[in-house]
């Protein structure tokens, strides 16, 4: 699905009207009629119905929500914001319309102490300002953003289209932004709502069709995307029945060291469920018995270290490998970057590399320059920063994100909540499966395995990224949904797996 930003989103609505053809009065009617039968679906007559309505169109959908909801009987209560002297063509007349048909119950706001008493069970429909909200909200309209978000916790908050004071592309860090308990957004995902500095504001996002145009949105390049089943579909091959285990690679992992011989075990077995033909693991002495004990269906190469790897480069070009995933539990030793540059100047063709082998790239800088293009980064946050540097926001971050990928021509995923790809022609992909449960030691480890296994089996770089992560959350959810966020371990993602492959795509 298509990220669509704010500019391009009123391009498609321009588009409609003139290509459908609709009236924007018409369009208006059509998404606001969604958010009037959402809410009416979830809440009945009996919730008092306070609108909060700005000057422009996101008002407007407010106006025509009011009127659609006095209609089936709501006791609506609608508050004008007279933020601006002038409101648009679409609100001034669709507060001629409800005037005409519903005269009583319209309020106008021009003050903080114009914000009305709410009796005990009503709801809050925020239509102060959508996508066209073009500078950070301040003053008295501020104020307004405070006093509905002091009613959080005693009545729900539903933002149309965007939460108040949000920007759709930018960042509003530091900005009054409407604290929605839901939002009720028109056709597309904003960008805003992936990112993780804005997670107080959406609330559980619903996406609206209210019918924009195919014809652009098919027609019109977008730089951001959310990855769906649809695409899983499209990448995802079905095993051939003739198939043997080398139609499916060999894969070789570097992973563990002494204390840290778990991410090692994780990786492999997640690997394994994948769907990898082979697979061999390089572990350090100490990790040789744990982990042909763990993992039997997994090969062992034993380094020449005890605790660490620091051998792992050697004979690597001739060894039949179709992927390498590096990193989980390896360790920063000094001997082990130096296998590492070695490894990744051998081998030069994609590899995954995660966790400590990130790690070593921020201790060594010039190694990032060696890492073979087409090459898979798994960086949480945290590693990221170490990598990249800090950045002012999240939308910066994200910024510098797909100019790394595009300048290293290299695959970068920044994990988190919306798992941010980013690509080297400059897409980036957000992907939505997981969930908090995930947020467990080994989760990364698991990830690197699936990706690694992937890889082998010859999907494109690209491919096992989008579907690897999409696979990982996937098995994330079913496992929470059956043990729950909190007791679900690394180890159980690796188990719910096989249900992924089998259900979600
Ligand atoms: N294709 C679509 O997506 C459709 C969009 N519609 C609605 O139209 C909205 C966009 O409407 P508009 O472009 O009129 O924009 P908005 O209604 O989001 O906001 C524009 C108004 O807010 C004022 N404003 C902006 N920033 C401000 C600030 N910081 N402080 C005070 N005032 C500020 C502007 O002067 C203008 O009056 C969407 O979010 C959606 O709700 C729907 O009605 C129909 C279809
Ligand atoms: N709140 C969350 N929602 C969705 N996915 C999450 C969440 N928290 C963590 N994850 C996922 O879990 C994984 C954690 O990886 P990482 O931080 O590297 O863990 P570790 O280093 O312990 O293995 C990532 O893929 C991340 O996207
Ligand atoms: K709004």
């Amino acid at each position: 699905m298509k990220i669509f930003s704010a500019a391009q989103i009123r391009e498609a609505d321009a588009f409609t009207i003139a290509h459908e053809p609709i009236s924007s009065t018409h369009l208006m009617e059509r998404a606001a009629g969604q958010c009037a039968a959402w809410l009416e679906d979830h809440y009945s007559p009996s919730h008092p119905v306070y609108i909060f309505c700005g000057k422009g169109n996101n008002g407007g959908d407010g106006l025509v929500i009011a009127r659609l909801m006095l209609g089936h009987g709501y006791d609506v209560h609608t508050c004008i914001l007279q933020h601006s002297s002038k409101a648009s063509p679409d609100h001034e007349h669709q507060l001629r319309t409800l005037q005409q048909l519903h005269p009583t119950g319209i309020y106008t706001i021009g003050d903080v102490s114009d914000f009305p008493e709410l009796p005990p069970n009503a709801i809050i429909i925020d239509a102060i300002f959508g996508t066209g909200m073009s500078r950070p909200v301040d003053g008295w309209v501020a104020g307004i953003i405070h006093l509905i978000n002091d009613q959080r916790h005693k009545h729900p908050i539903i933002a149309i289209d965007m939460p108040s004071g949000l920007m759709a592309d930018e960042s509003s860090v530091h900005n009054p932004v409407v604290q929605a308990h839901t939002t009720l957004s028109f056709e597309f995902y904003k960008l805003a709502f992936l990112l993780p500095e804005n997670a107080p504001y959406a609330g559980d996002v619903h996406i609206l069709p209210i019918g924009l145009h195919p014809d652009y949105i098919t027609q019109t390049p977008a730089r951001y995307h959310l990855s769906d089943r649809e695409m899983m579909r499209t990448i995802y091959r079905p095993r051939d029945p003739f198939a043997h285990k080398g139609t499916y690679g060999h894969a070789l992992l570097i992973a563990g060291s002494y204390g840290k011989m778990g991410a090692a075990v994780l990786s492999a077995r997640a690997c394994l469920r994948a769907g990898v033909g082979l697979l061999t693991c390089h572990v350090p002495q100490c990790g040789t018995q744990i982990m042909q004990i763990s993992e039997p269906a997994a090969m062992c190469i034993t380094d020449e270290d005890a605790h660490y790897s620091t051998h792992f480069h050697k004979g690597i070009s001739s060894a039949g490998y179709k992927a390498i995933g590096i990193g989980p539990g390896i360790d920063k030793q000094p001997g082990t970057a130096k296998s590492l540059e070695m490894l990744m100047d051998a081998w030069q063709r994609p590899m995954v590399i995660d966790a400590d082998a990130l790690n070593l790239l921020s201790v060594y800088p010039y190694l990032l320059y060696k890492v073979p293009k087409g090459s898979l980064l798994t960086p949480h946050p945290k590693e990221f920063e170490r990598l990249f540097g800090k950045t002012a926001n999240d939308i910066a971050r994200l910024e510098l994100l797909s100019k790394k990928a595009v300048e290293l021509q290299l695959y970068i995923l920044l994990k988190g909540r919306y798992t941010a790809i980013a690509c080297p022609d400059g897409a980036v992909y957000f992907n939505h499966t997981g969930n908090p449960g995930m947020a467990t030691g080994g989760s990364g480890d698991v990830l690197t395995g699936i990706l690694t296994g992937l890889l082998a089996q010859e999907y494109t770089p690209k491919a096992a990224m989008l579907l690897g992560v999409w696979l990982h959350g996937y098995a994330g959810d079913l496992a929470a949904a059956q043990l729950s966020q909190e007791a679900m371990t690394a180890s159980d993602i690796i188990s719910s797996l096989g249900n992924a492959f089998r259900e979600g795509i």
